[in-house]
């Protein structure tokens, strides 16, 4: 019978000794902890919380929340100092790029001894050996000793072997900040195809749209405690709520939460392109970026892929208001609405626009077809602003009436029923 949870975590804690100098260290050492010159940090505190096979779960929070060292311990690579976790079913996991690789080893010789260390015999990992060859696309640097690669390099060799050994469990840690475009759109495709095969993944990333995209669920970590845990929409915006109010130099960096594009790989004349995007009033030629509530507006988005059945691609949009809140998004991929087209004039029309008055930077994103990986931003030539004629306040106009009617209170209906 299959296991009601993949993973479960209990009160986990992680301990590190902070030292004020290295020489510290050393004189601790050399008196065998008899002089104490540590204090103790924990990085990682109280984390509860249970995963079912089949579902991914996101790890977001600033720069040393703990984020890495709750996958290390639950990758095994580091005990937890306090609590419990128990995980069903094999793992394997791509935390720091290289670790776990021999530097000297070609990467041949690397993949056995890799397959190996997660319980693999020698055979198996040779029976598999041309599979992660193909999918590392490595050429000769297979034979050459792993020093001489590049991170993404590194990185494909690891993404290879990962996926070939096929762990029920994949704990994954930034994958996507290394490696070319190309490569990234592979990983995210496996990826994919893990979790749809009932496969649990846990995964960290500073990209809360690719945490939306691909977790059901995500934890928040903040100073090494879950601050929130839940559906990953949620989270991310309790966490995009905080960075606003915390994060001063958020100011201005509105698309940030749209993630940076890669542009390397793929044979450039291939490469998905926008061309342009405008926008204009609804049904008319009329190019224009202010309008009022209620305005019909309509953004053109022309586009060329080359290659749509190898490479098929959705288009999104968005309205970021300066204090990086996005009012409102739209992608093709969202509305299952697929481009197969070589190229072609995208219409995206919006009538009766229902923002309140604001200035909005509009970029136009050209992703794969998920709407996972990004080919390309574009941004319109200009903000987009809009006036309300009434003092109505708030992002948006909400439908909604008013209506007098004779009703009692509730407290007056109870009082009559006794
Ligand atoms: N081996 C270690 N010894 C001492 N402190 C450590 C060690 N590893 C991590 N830390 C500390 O633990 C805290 C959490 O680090 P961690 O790498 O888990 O953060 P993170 O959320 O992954 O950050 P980032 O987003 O920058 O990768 C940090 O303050 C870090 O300095």
């Amino acid at each position: 019978m299959a296991p009601k949870y993949s993973i479960e975590v209990e009160g986990l804690g992680k301990a590190f000794r902070a030292y004020k100098r290295p020489l510290d260290r050393v004189l601790e050492s050399l008196t065998l902890g008899k002089w104490k010159r540590h204090r103790e940090f924990w990085a990682l505190k109280n984390v509860d919380f249970k995963l079912k096979p089949g579902s991914s779960l996101g790890l977001v929070g600033a720069n040393g929340a703990g984020k890495s060292t709750l996958l290390k311990v639950l990758a095994g690579i580091t005990p937890p100092t306090q609590g419990h976790y128990r995980i069903n079913g094999s793992v394997a996991s791509l935390l720091e790029l290289g670790a776990g690789f021999h530097l000297d080893f070609t990467g041949r010789m690397n993949i056995v001894s890799n397959g190996v260390m997660m319980g693999f015999s020698r055979r198996e990992m040779d029976r598999r050996m041309d599979e992660i060859i193909e999918f590392a696309e490595l050429g000769e640097y297979i034979d050459q000793p792993v020093r001489t690669y590049s991170s993404g390099m590194g990185l494909r060799l690891a993404f290879a072997i990962a996926c070939a050994v096929d762990p029920d469990v994949l704990i994954v840690d930034e994958v996507f900040a290394v490696g070319d475009m190309y490569f990234q759109k592979k990983c995210v495709d496996k990826i994919y195809s893990f979790k749809q095969r009932g496969k649990t993944i846990l995964f960290c990333s500073h990209s809360l749209y690719d945490i939306r995209q691909l977790c059901d669920d995500a934890i928040w970590m903040r100073d090494g405690i879950p601050a929130a845990i839940g559906d990953s929409v949620f989270v991310t915006n309790e966490y995009t709520a905080f960075q606003r109010d915390h994060i001063a130099d958020a100011q201005g960096d509105i698309t940030s939460e749209v993630p940076m594009v890669v542009r390397s790989g793929l044979d450039p004349s291939m490469m998905p392109r926008i061309l342009d995007a405008r926008l204009y009033r609804l049904g008319t030629d009329e190019e224009c970026y202010q309008f009022t509530t209620g305005d019909d507006l309509e953004l053109r988005i022309w586009w060329r892929n080359p290659d749509p059945d190898q490479t098929p691609v959705s288009v999104g949009t968005a309205f970021f208001r300066q204090d990086m809140t996005i009012t409102a998004g739209m992608g093709t991929h969202f509305s299952n609405f697929p481009l197969k087209e070589r190229e072609g004039c995208l219409v995206l029309r919006i009538p009766d626009i229902q923002m309140l008055s604001g200035q909005y930077v509009v970029p136009v994103i050209l992703f794969d077809e998920g709407g996972v990986h990004r080919y390309e931003e574009f941004a319109l030539s200009d903000h987009v602003v809009v006036r309300t004629e009434t003092r109505e306040v708030g992002m948006f106009r909400m439908q909604h009436e008013w209506e007098v009617v004779q009703r009692p209170t509730p407290s007056q209906s109870l009082t009559e029923e006794s």
